[in-house]
């Protein structure tokens, strides 16, 4: 299923992390069934966009709407809507992966029952940890942990940063099997990797972040942020 009309769209929007605007004049709109992958180099502003996204953060200028109305107006049916993956995967340590996805379920209102987050937890391949405090996890396996809840959120939008850090072959494999299967159900996903994802097939919309957006000077997109003028 695809359904190109906008759902997630952003305005001219600006962003400044201390003193520095990393980047101004942005503008995209995603629909039902696209990924938007952003990319650039390490410190263009990445996870800066994301955090803007979330209502994590707030922008220099401009606006971010969810079904046409702006996200600061509307942030509870955005929350409802919307799952987020950051570096830190927001996994309790003292808690297993079954009690981490049934305390998300009942802070978000959508109470899991316990087999119903064994079955996520399996599926993803933590069948042997389900009694395990999360913090003698693995990173790989706390990760997996955190897509596990992102999946049995059942949220609409997926704001993954970097979800493929720490996983193994077989677990870029499952993500990427958990992007088609989201997509091609009608789900979006705003995300960024570093490393390469086979997305063949499904509808990618591109998004180069950083000041090439407000200056084009080829050849300069990819220098580190640190270096770029
Ligand atoms: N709290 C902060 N205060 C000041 N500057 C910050 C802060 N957080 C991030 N920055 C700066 O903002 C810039 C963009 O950071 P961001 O994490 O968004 O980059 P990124 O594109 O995600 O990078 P990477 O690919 O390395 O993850 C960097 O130069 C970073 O140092």
């Amino acid at each position: 299923m695809s359904d190109t009309a906008a759902v997630l769209s952003v305005h001219d929007l600006a962003c400044a992390r201390g003193e520095r605007t990393l980047f101004t004049g942005m503008n995209f709109s995603l629909g039902q069934g696209q990924l938007l992958l952003v990319q650039g180099g390490n410190g263009r502003g990445k996870t800066s966009l994301l955090r803007l996204l979330t209502g994590l953060a707030h922008p220099l200028a401009g606006e971010i709407r969810w079904r046409g109305r702006a996200l600061a107006d509307g942030r509870e049916l955005f929350h409802r809507e919307m799952a987020y993956l950051g570096h830190l995967n927001g996994i309790k340590d003292e808690l297993t992966p079954v009690e981490n996805l049934r305390l998300a379920g009942d802070l978000e209102g959508m109470p899991m029952d316990q087999a119903t987050a064994e079955r996520a937890l399996t599926d993803i391949g933590l069948a042997r940890c389900l009694d395990l405090p999360c913090r003698v996890l693995s990173f790989g396996q706390r990760r997996r942990v955190a897509l596990a809840g992102l999946v049995a959120s059942g949220s609409l939008l997926w704001i993954l940063d970097e979800p493929l850090t720490g996983l193994d072959v077989h677990g870029v494999a499952m993500v990427e099997g958990l992007l088609r299967d989201h997509v091609g159900a009608g789900g979006m996903v705003v995300m960024t990797t570093h490393q390469p994802l086979a997305l063949d097939g499904l509808a990618v919309v591109p998004l180069l972040v950083g000041p090439a957006l407000t200056r084009p000077e080829p050849g300069n997109q990819e220098e580190p942020a640190c270096c770029a003028s």
